[in-house]
């Protein structure tokens, strides 16, 4: 199965890269202020998988024939990595639970199909032999979507869609692609770029899921702004069920009834597997540059980010860090190695005295990134434009380095969690979104909930946010939050998780903007949809799979 590419069993991303810290000398102190931990040098590369162990498979002789007449027995595996790596997604439990060798239950057979009639066979199969199938994209779930229960008695198929990987057909006219599910990120965006096109929905995994994946849980792309949520993006899509296929043709909009295609993005496979997408795809932009601001408040900041979402300037992306996070960036910034970054460096002290001048509390100032596409005269006028509302807030104008280093690190930071593990600590992220009227009220209210669960589990913990993602109505709010891991790391996480999360809903936020639901989310469900919606998903899942046997238990338990 080597064409089919996977991240490592035990944590985020390719073998042999990691986060370093060596070379970024404010990390180790912030680190150590923040969370009162000192930090060590990393052990080690890798985890050997021999150290684990793997629940047999309890896939028997027959089934393993009828699926191998089915895709070819070359495409499908018993390997016991194989399984570990489809075994779940990458939240912190499911990380916990895979460092530990702790798996309970995991897929007793991988298989890999390459058509659309093989997916419908393996589903006429699940529901004749009752299996329970858990269809996988990237495995970059982060709201255990991908996990099985544990008490499972029946065969668990993980049906991995990575060989469904192509660029069908592209309308230049309409701008739409037809594009397979299981086509990765970057995958898909070579085949687009070699003929000049984009899909534009970067999500910070981008580098490991995949557009199928991105449909069944709601994904929401860092330039969402530009190019909207995978909701906006996808026109059609064709989903396989053991009774046949849904076909909703590719349209810019329609009337008809209840939407199917709503149904069928954040259906995390419970509907059946999403086999090929419509897709909205925009020419390669012309010019593109990402601009850095400093606020002298987070308040200041969040007024610009309103003026700008209803300005009607097109901006890609508006994005501004509060206070904590804002250090937190400054503190990942590498050491000047040329004498140029040095002169740079030497710039932001400069800058730094300008503002402490200005009369700024520097521990108060919130850093923000706009990104401009288009031809080149279009983005100097809309940089001009932002410009003003910026300065309106009281805000620098940073300019186009500090953006461009802010773009280029986008897809590091999952590393971070890995490492941050080995130092046994917690790196985690929640994320909700909210109208513009609630979201300093939801900001504190998260952050008061969090300091409450640390000090209620004796612990030095740290929070910090970044609004990102911006609509007509409200934004998104991104929390990543830290703490040293204590005697039971499950418990501790459940205090802590649960309480960000309680006070997204209790502020009048919603329980996640782009993670989507999983096991992670479930028990928040009659809060945020209400009991009689939660009823009615109840109805749709035990109409659409009277077997319980596509991906079971994900959304509403
Ligand atoms: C570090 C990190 C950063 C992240 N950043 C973002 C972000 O910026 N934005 C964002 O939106 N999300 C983000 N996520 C969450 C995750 O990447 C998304 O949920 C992503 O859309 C999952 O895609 P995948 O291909 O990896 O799907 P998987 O993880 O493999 O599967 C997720 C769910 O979708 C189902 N599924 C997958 N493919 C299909 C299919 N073809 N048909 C039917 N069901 C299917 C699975 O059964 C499962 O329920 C992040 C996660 C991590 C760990």
């Amino acid at each position: 199965m080597a064409h089919v590419k996977h991240m490592k069993w035990w944590g985020w991303g390719e073998e042999g890269v990691h986060f370093e810290y060596a070379n970024k000398p404010a990390f180790a102190p912030f680190v150590k202020n923040a969370l009162d931990v000192d930090l060590r040098p990393r052990q080690r590369d890798t985890i050997d998988f021999s150290t684990v162990s793997v629940p047999a498979s309890r896939a028997g002789e027959p089934l393993l024939e009828a699926l191998a007449a089915i895709t070819g027995a070359e495409h499908l595996t018993l390997d016991d990595e194989l399984r570990i790596v489809h075994w779940a997604g990458k939240s912190v439990t499911e990380l916990l639970l895979t460092r530990a060798g702790d798996f309970a239950r995991v897929p007793d057979v991988v298989v890999y199909p390459g058509t659309e009639e093989e997916v419908a066979q393996v589903l006429r199969l699940a529901v004749e032999r009752d299996l329970v199938v858990i269809p996988f994209g990237g495995g970059t779930s982060i709201s255990r979507s991908l996990q099985p229960d544990p008490h499972e008695e029946r065969t668990i198929v993980s049906l991995d869609l990575g060989r469904m990987n192509q660029v069908l057909s592209l309308d230049e006219t309409s701008g739409l692609a037809t594009i397979q599910a299981g086509v990765l990120g970057p995958d898909m965006e070579e085949q687009l770029n070699a003929r000049g096109w984009t899909l534009g929905h970067f999500p910070d995994s981008f580098t490991h899921s995949t557009l199928g994946g991105w449909a069944a849980t709601r994904s929401s792309g860092m330039q969402s702004d530009k190019y909207g949520d995978i909701a906006d993006i996808v026109r059609g899509l064709r989903v396989v069920r053991p009774g046949g296929t849904v076909v909703l043709r590719p349209l810019p909009s329609t009337s008809t009834g209840p939407s199917l295609r709503e149904m069928m993005i954040g259906s995390e496979g419970r509907l059946g597997v999403i086999t090929q997408l419509d897709v909205h795809v925009h020419r390669i932009a012309e010019h593109r540059e990402v601009i850095a601001y400093m606020f002298p408040t987070w308040q200041q900041a969040l007024v610009a980010m309103r003026e700008i979402a209803r300005s009607g300037i097109s901006t890609t992306f508006a994005r501004v860090s509060d206070a904590h996070e804002t250090a937190f960036s400054l503190s990942t910034q590498k050491a000047p190695a040329t004498l140029k970054k040095k002169v740079t460096a030497k710039g932001q002290d400069v800058l730094w005295e300008l503002m402490r001048r200005r009369g700024w509390d520097t521990d108060a100032m919130c850093i923000a990134y706009v990104c401009f596409e288009g031809a080149k005269p279009e983005v100097e006028r809309r940089k001009k434009a932002v410009a003003g509302i910026v300065k309106k807030q009281g805000a620098l104008v940073l300019g186009a380095g500090p953006g461009a280093l802010y773009d280029q690190k986008k897809f590091d930071t999952p590393y971070l969690r890995d490492f941050l593990l080995e130092q046994n600590t917690i790196g985690d992220v929640s994320e909700t979104a909210a109208p513009w009227s609630k979201l300093t009220t939801v900001h504190q209210a998260v952050y008061d909930a969090a300091h409450r669960a640390f000090e209620a589990q004796g612990k030095t913990g740290w929070i910090m946010s970044h609004m990102s993602h911006s609509y007509h109505a409200g934004a998104c709010l991104y929390f990543t939050f830290g703490y040293e891991i204590g005697e039971d790391p499950h418990a501790e996480y459940a205090v802590i998780k649960s309480a960000i999360q309680q006070a997204f809903i209790d502020a009048g936020a919603t329980l996640s903007h782009h993670h989507g639901v999983g096991l992670e989310h479930s028990p928040w469900m009659e809060q945020d949809v209400s009991p009689e919606g939660v009823q009615l998903l109840r109805s749709l899942f035990a109409a659409a799979d009277p077997g319980g046997n596509f991906n079971p238990g994900k959304i509403v338990g």
